[in-house]
């Protein structure tokens, strides 16, 4: 499989088969909310718009990063949005990067979003599907994130090697800019920010689920889907 590692500002056409990579933390956070039981997530493109959805779906639950905010549920940390009544919900998500990520590449024929505790699914779904060519958008520090770089390599391997140890490549998420960035906000007690967010980001292949966006009408709209264990090339 050919791949291809690009930063939101380099994307200057829309790839057939995108994955986009936020592990800090906005696809964490997706994937835990899948694990607790959310039905689905609608990617907003601001926060205007996440605000706007909530008006009309009352029973939505609105999401963005940073402090928690007016109008808004819940914050981008997987270990405070367990704190929510998740089962059967949809959830409106707005973040900085990751959702960013995700609409720039809308158009995407298989658009996957990913992260360490998917990682290990994501790639059966790309074999499963037949990928040859794939584009992973690095959606941290214009590309330079590096635990966003390191969960995208991992991918790649996993989807060409049946055995990959992690540990490689969560050593390198952990020792991250950002991570170091969110630990310490975390000790200073900034808002928006639990003290167990990154551990429960740093872990390889926590869920046996993909996650798929997919335009649903007006929205686009992450849901989890199974991904078979297949053998790998
Ligand atoms: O909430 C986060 O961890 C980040 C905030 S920022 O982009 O680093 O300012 O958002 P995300 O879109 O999940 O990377
Ligand atoms: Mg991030």
């Amino acid at each position: 499989m050919r791949t291809h590692l690009l930063g939101i500002p380099e994307l200057t056409r829309t790839p057939a088969v995108a994955v986009v990579i936020d592990v800090l933390r906005a696809f964490s956070v997706a994937a835990w909310a899948f694990a607790g039981g959310a039905e689905r997530i609608v990617l907003a493109s601001s926060e205007d718009e996440a605000l706007e959805l909530k008006g009309r779906h009352p029973g939505w639950l609105a999401l963005k990063d940073g402090p928690p905010a007016p109008g808004f549920d819940a914050v981008n940390s997987p270990a405070m949005l367990a704190l929510h009544d998740l089962p059967g919900r949809t959830i409106v998500q707005k973040t900085t990067s990751g959702t960013v990520g995700a609409l720039a590449v809308a158009d995407a024929r298989l658009l996957l979003c990913a992260s360490f505790v998917v990682a290990g699914a994501t790639a059966r779904l790309l074999r499963e599907r037949g990928a040859q060519e794939v584009t992973f958008v690095v959606t941290g520090e214009e590309g330079r994130a590096e635990e966003d770089r390191a969960c995208a390599e991992y991918i790649g391997r996993c989807v060409e090697s049946p055995e990959v140890d992690a540990e490689p490549y969560l050593r390198r998420a952990r020792d991250s800019r950002w991570a170091a960035s969110l630990a310490q906000g975390a000790r200073q007690g900034l808002p928006g920010i639990h003290p167990d967010d990154v551990r429960l980001c740093l872990q390889a292949d926590r869920f046996p689920f993909a996650m798929v966006a997919r335009r649903e009408g007006a929205l686009m709209v992450l849901r989890p889907v199974s991904a078979p264990v297949t053998p790998a090339r």
